[in-house]
């Protein structure tokens, strides 16, 4: 049935408007495949969860590299996904090999964040990621990083009371991956494909939410916060790397951690 809004005029008269703007085969089919791809590559397998370090149980104060070292080998293997996300979301293929790369740079604690944010469980204010480890607030607090885990863990609320859906989190995050970096070689042409999965997302919201016409608004909000924390972040491996707690050579290349 068609769903309407009815627009009441000032004169009290009605203005019948349909508002159930349908999504196109198109846009229906890319949603479709994002969705799948981001179940398909969500956590890491359990094999290679077993590669990693275990995480050291106990107060023990030297543990807290150990500690580092876990948080850190997971986010390896799961920036590895959201490198083979990107390779199967609509048009990243018709960028140059160098622009894909600036793009995964760049995105990758974003998106990582936004990963969290999925896992986030808010009854026990915790992120259960695949071993339900790794990311809670106390590891964090052990592994000497704790003053990042409010505000990681604020973000995560906030997107728990958003309610956002998986068709939601995977064309926001197709937004974060095409968007506007230093040094893009095709900056126009990344934008252009950005638009499109701006407008999609845009059209979705509109048919699932047809009268609240500010959820749309407020997931675009997400994409700003995201820059500030992924800022954070970069912020941190510097000064990580000052406190000479080096990050893995693969994280330090990717998160551009100069060698000075
Ligand atoms: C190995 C490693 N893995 C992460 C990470 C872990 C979970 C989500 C996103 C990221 Cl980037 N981080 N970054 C953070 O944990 C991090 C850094 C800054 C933040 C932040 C997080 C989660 O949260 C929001 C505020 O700023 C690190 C380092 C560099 C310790």
């Amino acid at each position: 049935p068609q769903m309407q809004t009815n627009w009441c005029t000032q004169n009290g008269t009605e203005v019948v408007e349909n508002s159930n703007k349908k999504l196109s085969p198109h846009q229906e089919s890319v949603i479709k495949k994002l969705v799948y791809y981001q179940e398909e590559f969500e956590s890491p397998s359990e094999d290679d969860i077993k590669k990693i370090a275990p995480f050291p149980q106990g107060e023990k104060e030297d543990d807290n590299q150990k500690r580092l070292q876990h948080i850190t080998e997971m986010t390896i293997l799961t920036v590895q996904l959201i490198v083979e996300f990107s390779k199967r979301v609509p048009c990243f293929d018709k960028l140059f090999r160098e622009d894909q790369i600036t793009l995964l740079k760049a995105c990758s604690s974003e998106v990582m964040m936004l990963r969290c944010s999925r896992k986030y469980d808010i009854r026990t204010d915790s992120i259960v990621y695949a071993n339900n480890q790794p990311y809670t607030r106390d590891n964090y607090s052990s592994a000497s990083i704790s003053y990042v885990a409010e505000s990681l863990f604020n973000f995560c609320r906030r997107m728990c009371v958003l309610k956002v859906d998986n068709a939601e989190y995977a064309l926001l995050t197709a937004i974060v991956i095409f968007s506007d970096r230093p040094q893009l070689v095709e900056p126009r042409k990344v934008e252009s494909i950005q638009e499109q999965y701006i407008e999609t997302l845009r059209d979705y919201v509109e048919a699932k939410r047809p009268m609240n016409n500010c959820h749309f608004a407020k997931l675009l909000g997400i994409l700003t916060e995201l820059r500030t924390l992924g800022n954070i972040n970069s912020e941190m491996c510097v000064s990580l790397k000052v406190q000479n707690k080096k990050l893995p050579p693969f994280l330090a290349e990717i998160w551009d951690i100069q060698e000075f």
